[in-house]
């Protein structure tokens, strides 16, 4: 892969990952084409796997597990240091596949490889310090409090952080000693496969992380499997209303990182300049194919002009094309039916009165080989109203939507009248009134004078239709265990009997 240049690369080795190593599914429930956005190619046809396949994942990693709960959380954590090592080493090498089948520019799938390891790294330090507590009751008894693994927990990703999904979930489930299936997004299905052979090589027990490949009736089989414990889920909110209800017919736990239509409070006392780079960043990665891009861009009206001005010359000034040459920054949508619904939203922007001060079109590349990719030009919409549909609706796509307000109440009543939640952001210099507007946002994260920053450390997750349960930071430890109380009797029993 290192070598890779756009428009080579093609998938021979098999895409299930099972009992420590690449296999072919015993059986299938179709398939599907996993592409080069870059190129239209089709890189791969995958097998869907299906119900038999499924229970031997399972069975795999069920076996794995009893061998790993038993770990301590030092053997767990050294086996996760090493893992990330590898990864740091295998930067280079997971960035060009990630960007390959993804899109997204080298230079940011280089930062997602760096947030991947630095997860790998975190949870490794945090498992040995998993620990129950003692408490002293009546006449010398006491009690204790075990932290437990959940057993075998199921990941399921979306297509827009492949790698990086796949880390967040099954470092902090390691750490805790479960073992994990994943299934990557069937647009996606590469790189996971890289931190499969990663872990083995790192020392788990063969099943530990096993890769299960497929769609929706795959995501199905692995939900309602009875020794699947717990699913932690990335992707839109109808997929995490079905993984909800067939959760709850097994009273699993369930972690839910859905969608967003996250807003970004810019305010006239801001420092512009970073204002305007904080809303390239919450709009522009990754093609815009980000669940907590703020994409509601309020800015006061004071200084709404200027704004937008600096704005729309920055974003001419985004260069797109060839996602794995170093200067590109952004490269193209995942695939043609998702490029061909953002321009549909802009379309629809348009119908209802928005201005398309810029971008918003397809776009194709001077580079021949590049014709049949999914590009389109950054787009910014002005004159926006809070009921229009590209205001309303998670577009996934690179469009940023500026809107005009007056005062702090109003915009907070606006940014928070929606029924997503994940993240939200604000710009200004008043220290107290940044603190104010967080505490009142509806939000799992929101970010002062910066945004979409995702330090590890920091927990990631949404409120209200954004989902529940946290990714990332101590808390998460919670998401992946459970807690087992022992009572110890030091006197005699004494029974009403
Ligand atoms: N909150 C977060 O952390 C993130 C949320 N997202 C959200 O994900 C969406 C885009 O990702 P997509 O892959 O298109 O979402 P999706 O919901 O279509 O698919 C996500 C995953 O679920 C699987 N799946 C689909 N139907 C299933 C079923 N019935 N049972 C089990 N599994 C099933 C898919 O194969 C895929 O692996 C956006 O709405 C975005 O906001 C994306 C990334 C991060
Ligand atoms: N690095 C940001 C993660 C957000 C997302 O998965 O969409």
């Amino acid at each position: 892969v290192a070598a890779m240049s756009t428009g080579t690369f093609v998938q021979l080795e098999p895409l299930n990952y099972r009992g420590g190593a690449r296999v072919e599914p015993v059986d299938s429930s179709g398939t599907e084409k996993a592409f080069e956005p870059a190129t239209g190619r089709v890189i791969a046809t995958l097998q869907c796997s299906g119900e038999n396949e499924v229970n031997l994942a399972v069975k795999s990693a069920k076996d794995a597990f009893e061998i790993w709960r038993k770990k301590s959380g030092m053997e767990r954590g050294q086996v996760l240091l090493e893992a990330a090592r590898m990864v740091k080493e295998q930067k280079d090498a997971i960035a060009i596949m990630e960007t390959i089948n993804n899109g997204k520019s080298i230079f940011e799938a280089r930062l997602d490889i760096d947030t991947s390891w630095q997860c790998l790294e975190y949870y490794a330090g945090l498992a040995a310090s998993m620990a129950g507590e003692h408490v002293q009751l009546p006449n010398g008894s006491f009690g204790y409090t075990r932290r437990e693994p959940l057993g075998v927990c199921v990941g399921i990703g979306a297509w827009n952080y492949p790698f990086q999904i796949a880390c967040w979930k099954s470092a902090p489930a390691l750490a805790c000693g479960n073992a994990m299936i994943f299934k990557p997004s069937p647009f996606t299905p590469m790189s996971a496969l890289l931190l499969a052979e990663i872990y083995t090589k790192a020392g788990a027990p063969p099943g530990l992380f096993n890769v299960v490949q497929g769609g929706a009736a795959t995501g199905q089989f692995l939900c309602q499997h009875r020794h699947v414990a717990k699913v932690s889920f990335t992707g839109s909110v109808p997929t995490g209303m079905k993984i909800m209800e067939m959760s709850s017919k097994g009273i699993k736990p369930v972690t839910l990182e859905l969608g967003g239509k996250s807003p970004l409070i810019i305010f006239s006392d801001c420092d512009l300049e970073n204002a305007v780079k904080g809303a390239l960043v919450a709009n522009f990665l990754t093609q815009g194919q980000v669940c907590c891009n703020g994409t509601r861009v309020f800015v006061q009206k004071e200084i709404i002009d200027k704004f937008t001005k600096e704005v729309v010359k920055q974003t001419q000034n985004i260069r797109i094309g060839d996602p794995l040459l170093e200067d590109t920054r952004m490269g193209p949508l995942i695939n043609g039916p998702h490029l061909e619904r953002v321009l549909g939203f802009i379309k629809s922007a348009k119908e209802e009165g928005a201005t398309v001060l810029y971008g918003g079109e397809p776009y194709e590349p001077t580079d021949p080989k590049l014709k049949h990719g999914y590009y389109m030009t950054p787009c910014i919409l002005t004159n926006c109203r809070d009921d229009m549909t590209c205001v309303r609706e998670e577009i996934f796509g690179p469009v940023m939507s500026i809107l005009s307000f007056k005062t702090e109440a109003e915009v907070l009543d606006r940014a928070n009248d929606t029924t997503f939640g994940l993240a939200a952001g604000v710009f200004t210099r008043d220290i107290q009134r940044a603190h104010r507007v967080a505490a009142e946002l509806q939000a799992g994260t929101c970010y002062i004078n910066n945004y979409n920053v995702s330090p590890v450390e920091l927990p990631f997750g949404g409120y209200k239709k954004s989902g529940f349960g946290r990714e990332n930071g101590r808390v998460t430890i919670e998401y992946y265990s459970q807690l087992k109380t022992v009572y110890v009797e030091m006197g005699d029993v004494e029974s009403p009997f």
